[in-house]
């Protein structure tokens, strides 16, 4: 038998509110609406000189950063089937069929996933998160999940699982 662990950190103000739309179902594409974004990260691994998996101040204000970058922005996937997403330095031009949106670049805030779901989202902030706080397997950690909620009681959950990169 071996002992595991787990830490998990939410806060009231690890929210974010974004503007965003999806397709689905092939070709159906959402109106541009938003939503106030709540996020929770949970690391699982080994204990390590502390008796911490990860510090929770770490993962607090390496979230939170992520967080803010999010906040107050349109929201748009670079790397859609059928939604086009061009920038230049003042605008960003998004089309899909015959629709057309513009906005200012600073406003923007594009993402290299397929679609802007829930899921996707928390695949993004994992990665993000991953990358910005250097957690590898060999500091012990063996996963790092993202939970969303796009709307009350609606969660999306991606967990990554850490390889070994040595
Ligand atoms: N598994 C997922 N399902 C859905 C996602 C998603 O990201 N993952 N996203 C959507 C849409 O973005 C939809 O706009 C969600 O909006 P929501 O406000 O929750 O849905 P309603 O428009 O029905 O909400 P109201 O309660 O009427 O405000 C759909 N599914």
């Amino acid at each position: 038998m071996s002992d595991s662990y787990r830490v998990r950190v939410t806060k009231d103000h690890l929210v974010f509110s974004a503007a965003h739309f999806i397709t689905f179902n092939g070709n159906i594409c959402e109106r541009l609406h938003g939503h106030n974004w709540r996020v929770a990260v949970e690391v699982s691994g080994n204990l390590d000189e502390n008796s911490y998996v990860y510090d929770f101040i770490a993962l607090r204000d390496g979230l939170q950063e992520i967080v803010n970058e999010l906040d107050h922005r349109v929201l748009l996937p670079t790397l859609h089937p059928t939604i086009s997403v061009e920038q230049n330095d003042n605008e960003v031009i998004a089309r899909f069929e015959e629709k057309r949106w513009v906005f200012p670049t600073e406003d923007c805030l594009l993402l290299d996933i397929a679609n802007t779901t829930a899921e996707l989202l928390a695949s993004w902030i994992a990665s993000e998160l991953v990358d910005r706080l250097h957690i590898r397997t060999e500091t012990g950690i063996h996963t790092l999940q993202i939970e969303v909620e796009e709307n009350f009681g609606q969660w999306a959950i991606y967990e990554k699982r850490l390889e070994n990169s040595m």
